[in-house]
């Protein structure tokens, strides 16, 4: 097992995507078995209702084991603490909502049949499931802020600045141009009156662009509508209806807008207060349910507001989504650090000529100075939106580093921006504490309902070797059987593959879906399931955030999520049309356990972070002014720290009480340059950033190979003058070059003064953050737990009894004391495991082990120096993740320092 298996929403304490595509398969079983884990709630009885004739399950559930036969290649060799110096002879290893439409347990009436087959295109409901009457009809809108099909999703690399335009980057056309290029404020002039309702129908039409299920609006006809809706006087019943509002923020007024641009009666529970707190310029927290519809508590004040909304989203796929959704009369546009600079240039253009009234923006791309300095200068920010906002804090499940940046002081200062708007489906209380302090939005300004919708109808099984067959039995048990949209999420990539195809062998239309696949896939995807030609989804975390797809019907956990958080955003794509929505998780000892294992695969130790320190603040990189670069690869090997991890060092390093780095854009830092027409040395003549390449350059077979910062350094020149002048030689024919080595880059402000004590400050503050990952995980498992428990009563109705119990639970944990003590179902100790270390540290002499190394081998969780590609190869891997991985660290670090003596005795 390796943490790069699992899937990510690219967020928590990674801000990247896992690197793998398709990871290495699960590990080897260990030969011995693990002792057997007290299962009180297994009750097999509890299990859906098998059909008479289980279908067959041709696939095995697990991919081939690694091979084991093949020689152990030798480990890395780090510095770390216990050195085991003797030379080896050994073979390597030993061996081998409230305002949500109240659910009526009633027939649907004639007339709603009618609407419902014809209007709004619902999933039909099963006969033997209760009939709910649909939410009041809205017309479904489409998109008017046009992204094209040549959008290109970020890739799945973290985001390295790639100057030479060679890269993928997100190429959103915006719908911007000619008519629809004016500014906000002077496209409602001069239109005459008339029904905004026809408007707005027609406006929405869909246009089918190609056979392949992607439907997408065609530019000329939306123009055509466009001009149809002026025409009918739309664009100047909402400008006055936005005067209306600017005279008087009333309740009247509001919704009078509400109705006229997105063609809802009503507001729904907390989004008014949020909307005429946020027009008031106050500060607000804002919680509300998943598909509650947060996202219009920004774009109504957007449309109110005189200067620009500013919306930081975590992810690209995010932004890209919000923007397509915005009602025609908000002009939007995207800015990421993922983009062309062509794209991001003409972007800002619109931004300066006052076209875009919303921008969306990741956190990075808010701080990068070329973006504030044009915000200094010229444009004014009325509101700043943080979009899942508990991303700011540590203690949420889904922690960025970036968005520590997002602080209420520097956005006062650096934006002028005095309104902020925080907004979050999941946020605890101590996670909300850290964002609204962070934010410096005030207590009585949070604006916080239920953080779960009341249309669910939750269950829990208790699974095992037969997941996949259980899988099958719910699928084609009544309601699940006749739900047109089901989502299923699993954890790891390799499941969303092998599920998928075992589900298509089993007649049931399903695709897989994780951020593995190229952008066009996923795109393709989402879009078959949109349009319900794909009747089932299975995917990881990736897919969902922030799917507005109304007739989900059902989402099917085939692994338990890593949190209640988790839990929570994931079935919140269930039911968003306010209908009732299933929602079944399968919970096993062993996706617990592998999860518990992974939860420690971020754990750092004292010594390692005070080495890494030291190399950050190094004497060769001490000069002020000078840019310093940690290469990534060989930074994370060498101090056997995660990217992630050494990113939100540094990014605290930056943010923390005492600013000591300012951190540059990360970029390929090794250069290997190869000149072709003139000579290097006529080159250099006429420019000093040739001169001070070949200075800094080592020649080797007539290639230049430098280092970007060095060379930007000793003329006291950015790293991008350095790349913009070897990209001009290169459009000249002059030379060709290649970039290697991602690194961050950074410079020094301040050197700490003692670095023992940051050290000890850094772990004991990412100790806590692995711990909090861990309780939240015991915490999901035990109210899973508590719900199975609860189905074995007989008083209620198993069904409801669960809902009741797990919707208990979330509220419980949304609104009290996450840190109260939650069991745990690991051991604290195994009659086996001291011995076992002492074997595994015999059979490996010649590789440096700490004891965290040691403890995430026997859990099967593979680190930067000791990967599962060479680890996973002995029979030790992954056999301990029963037992608590803190009292296996401690059994490590007494086996070690007792072999260290035995070789030091011996050596004498
Ligand atoms: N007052 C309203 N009446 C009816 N529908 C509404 C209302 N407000 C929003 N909606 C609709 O609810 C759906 C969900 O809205 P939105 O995407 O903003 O939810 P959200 O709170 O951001 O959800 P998530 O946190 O899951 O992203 C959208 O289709 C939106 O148009």
């Amino acid at each position: 097992m390796d943490s790069s298996d699992s899937d990510s929403d690219a967020s928590h304490v990674s801000a990247t995507p896992p690197r793998d595509s398709f990871p290495p398969p699960p590990p080897q079983p260990p030969p011995r078995r693990l002792p057997p884990v007290s299962r009180k709630v297994a009750s097999p009885s509890k299990k859906p209702k098998a059909p008479t004739q289980p279908p067959p399950n041709p696939h095995s559930q697990e991919p081939p084991l690694p091979s084991s036969s093949s020689p152990p290649r030798s480990p890395l060799f780090t510095n770390l603490p216990f050195r085991i110096c003797e030379p080896s002879n050994s073979t390597g290893f030993s061996s081998s909502l409230s305002s949500f439409s109240r659910l009526y347990r009633a027939s649907l009436t004639p007339s709603e049949e009618k609407l419902k087959s014809e209007s709004i295109n619902f999933a039909p409901e099963p006969d033997d499931t209760v009939a709910i009457a649909p939410p009041k009809s809205v017309i479904r809108r489409k998109p008017p802020n046009l992204i094209t099909d040549t959008i290109n999703l970020p890739p799945v690399k973290a985001p390295v600045i790639r100057r030479n335009g060679g890269s993928e980057g997100n190429f959103v056309k915006l719908n911007l141009n000619g008519k629809r290029g004016k500014k906000f404020p002077s496209k409602y002039k001069g239109v005459s009156k008339s029904s905004s309702k026809y408007a707005y129908r027609k406006r929405y039409k869909k246009v089918e662009v190609n056979g392949e299920g992607e439907s997408l609006l065609e530019e000329e006809s939306d123009l055509q509508k466009l001009r149809e809706e002026e025409d009918n006087g739309f664009v100047s019943s909402v400008e006055e209806a936005i005067l209306e509002v600017k005279n008087e923020v009333s309740d009247e007024s509001l919704t009078k807008l509400l109705n006229l641009v997105y063609g809802y009666d009503s507001f729904r529970d907390g989004q008014l207060q949020a909307i005429k707190m946020v027009i008031g310029g106050s500060s607000t927290m804002l919680v509300l349910p998943t598909g509650a519809g947060k996202s219009l508590c920004y774009q109504i004040p957007a449309m109110i507001l005189p200067g620009i909304t500013l919306v930081v989203s975590p992810l690209v796929s995010l932004m890209i989504d919000q923007l397509k959704h915005l009602p025609s009369v908000i002009k939007g546009g995207l800015l990421s650090s993922s983009q062309r600079p062509e794209e991001a240039t003409e972007t800002l253009r619109k931004l300066k000529e006052g076209i875009i009234k919303v921008l969306f923006v990741s956190p990075e791309r808010l701080l990068n100075a070329e973006f504030l300095s044009m915000f200094r200068m010229s444009l004014s920010v009325s509101l700043v939106v943080v979009d899942e906002a508990h991303c700011v804090s540590e203690w949420s499940h889904n922690f960025r580093p970036s968005y520590m940046r997002l602080k209420a002081s520097m956005l006062r200062s650096e934006l002028k921006a005095e309104c902020v708007l925080a907004m979050t489906a999941t946020a605890t209380t101590m996670t909300l504490q850290a964002v609204m302090s962070a934010l410096e939005i005030p207590s009585t300004n949070l604006i916080q309902k239920s953080q779960l919708r009341d249309n669910f109808e939750l269950s829990v099984s208790l699974s095992g070797a037969n997941r996949l067959k259980d899988l099958l039995i719910l699928m084609e048990s009544p309601p699940y059987k006749k739900i047109r949209s089901i989502i299923v999420y699993c954890k790891f990539q390799f499941e969303t593959d092998m599920i998928s195809k075992y589900l298509r062998d089993n007649n049931i239309m399903a695709k897989g879906y994780h951020s593995g696949l190229p952008a066009k896939d996923r795109i393709r995807i989402q879009e078959s399931f949109c349009s319900n030609k794909t009747r089932v989804v299975v995917a990881t975390v990736a897919f969902g955030m922030g799917l507005d797809k109304g007739d989900v019907g059902a989402v099917i956990h085939f692994s338990m999520p890593g949190s209640l958080e988790e839990y929570v955003q994931e079935i919140g794509r269930a039911g968003r049309d306010g209908r009732l929505s299933y929602c079944h998780l399968f919970y096993d000892d062993s996706t617990y356990l592998k999860l518990r294992s992974l939860a420690h695969s971020d754990g750092v130790d004292e010594y390692a972070v005070g080495k890494f320190l030291t190399h950050v603040f190094s004497s060769e990189t001490k000069q002020h002014e000078k840019i310093c670069s940690l290469v990534i690869d060989s930074a994370s090997q060498k101090f056997d720290m995660k990217e992630e991890v050494m990113q939100t060092i540094l990014t605290h390093l930056e943010l923390g009480e005492v600013q000591y780095l300012r951190m540059l854009p990360q970029l390929n830092v090794c250069c290997t340059l190869n000149f072709h027409k003139s000579s290097p040395n006529i080159l250099a003549a006429r420019s000093s950033i040739v001169a001070a390449i070949l200075k800094k350059s080592q020649v080797k077979q007539g290639l230049y190979i430098f280092d970007i910062p060095a060379v930007a350094s000793s003329i006291g020149f950015a790293t991008t003058d350095v790349l913009a002048e070897i990209q001009t030689l290169k459009m000249k024919g002059e030379v060709t070059y290649e970039l290697k080595d991602p690194a961050f880059c950074y410079t020094i402000l301040e050197v700490p003064r003692d670095i023992c004590s940051l050290s000890s400050h850094f772990t004991k503050w990412l100790t806590e953050i692995e711990t909090c990952k861990v309780r939240k995980l015991d915490i999901m498992s035990s109210a899973a737990v508590a719900a199975l428990n609860a189905s074995n009563t007989p008083e209620l109705a198993s069904g409801a009894k669960q809902t009741m119990g797990l919707q208990s639970r979330i509220s419980e944990y949304f609104n009290g004391d996450e840190n109260c003590d939650t069991p745990s179902k690991t051991t604290q100790n195994c009659a086996f495991l001291r011995a076992d270390i002492k074997v595994f540290l015999q059979s490996n002499r010649q590789a440096k082990f700490t004891p965290r190394a040691i403890a995430r081998i026997m859990h099967g969780v593979g680190s930067p120096a000791f990967p599962n590609s060479i680890w996973s190869k002995t029979h030790f891997w992954g056999r301990y993740m029963s037992v608590d991985f803190g009292a296996i660290m401690e059994a490590a670090q007494t086996e070690l320092l007792s072999f260290v003596d035995r070789n030091a005795a011996l050596a004498i």
